[in-house]
């Protein structure tokens, strides 16, 4: 646990953490009394589910791996938060912010949304979503109808993953004409390999994300904030843990598309795929950079267990 703290951020294209220590009686096994997740469809667990979006994943197969079936999550199976929070010892994964009690405020919500971006206007192509600003509004609603005691509130652990879709879906955006979204695959890597262009682009974002996490923790009191660098992976690192498909999706993503096709069929051994669908990781990876953001191997300059107790 870091001195005197209590938060973390998380930022993928931009991942950051903000995080917490105890107050007040936690659970038994919880390191702390509570974790609210904000993000776009890599954290999202289901607040797309009742959206008129074409950004929603309740079929199969997705959560083909999760015991409950699909559930909203854009994975086989447990995301990054699911991992986070059996890793931070919480009973119960963290519920969607869409169907949760009005008590849960006071355990941890996800807000999480897919094609959710900080700018407003981002992913206007798949429909409604959830922007950032609209989840922190969410968030400060919740909080104040469950009436959660401010010095809990500055002790929990708090992980925002959200970014991604302000370089897929808006500024990278294709015009979207049928014909031009054929081309789409070839000139973005078709779901084969990297886009090389949208990856230069996220660094020189994440770069200064990187620096704004460092003059944060040095400008601002009674928080911290830790980068996680989802890219840090390499390619021997995964093989040794038998991950060793790289270069194409799990499940059967139609040309120009991105998701995973409706009950379309998925490779036989998921465990050794690293992406799920054309933009979303398996299980295995998602515990992988749980794993390694909890440890510290992936984050900087804090590991999410020195938040948490
Ligand atoms: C890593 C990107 C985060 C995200 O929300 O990605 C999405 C990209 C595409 C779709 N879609 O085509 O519906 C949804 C989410």
């Amino acid at each position: 646990m870091v001195e005197g703290v209590s938060k973390a951020l998380w930022i993928t294209v931009a991942t950051v953490f903000a995080a917490a220590a105890a107050v007040a009686p936690v659970a038994r096994g919880q390191q702390a009394p509570c974790y609210f997740v904000f993000g776009d469809s890599v954290f999202d667990n289901g607040n797309n589910n009742a959206l008129n979006t074409s950004a929603k994943v309740n079929y199969l197969p997705y959560g083909i791996d999760f015991p409950q079936g699909p559930t909203g999550r854009f994975s086989n199976g447990r995301n990054i938060p699911d991992f986070i929070a059996e890793l931070a010892g919480f009973d119960n994964y963290i519920p969607p912010f869409a169907g949760a009690s009005r008590t849960q405020a006071n355990i941890g919500i996800n807000y999480a949304s897919g094609g959710g971006g900080i700018r407003e206007e981002t992913s206007e192509n798949l429909g409604e979503r959830i922007s950032l600003r609209k989840q922190i509004s969410n968030h400060q609603s919740a909080i104040r109808k469950a009436a959660v005691p401010e010095s809990q509130l500055r002790r929990c652990l708090y992980t925002i993953s959200i970014g991604s879709n302000d370089y897929l879906n808006n500024y990278f955006l294709q015009p979207p004409t049928p014909a031009r979204r054929l081309y789409t695959p070839d000139h973005l890597g078709g779901g084969v390999g990297c886009a090389e262009e949208v990856n230069q682009a996220v660094d020189i974002f994440n770069n200064k994300l990187k620096a704004l996490v460092a003059d944060l923790n040095s400008n601002l009191s009674g928080v911290k904030f830790t980068y996680v660098d989802l890219f840090s992976g390499n390619a021997q690192d995964f093989a040794a843990l038998g991950i060793t498909v790289g270069d194409r999706s799990c499940c059967m993503v139609k040309p120009g598309e991105e998701l995973c096709a409706k009950d379309g069929p998925v490779c036989p051994d998921r465990t050794k795929y690293i992406f799920w669908d054309n933009v979303h990781t398996t299980e295995t990876i998602n515990g992988v950079i749980a794993s390694s953001a909890f440890n510290g191997d992936i984050t900087s300059p804090f590991s999410i267990s020195q938040f948490v107790n």
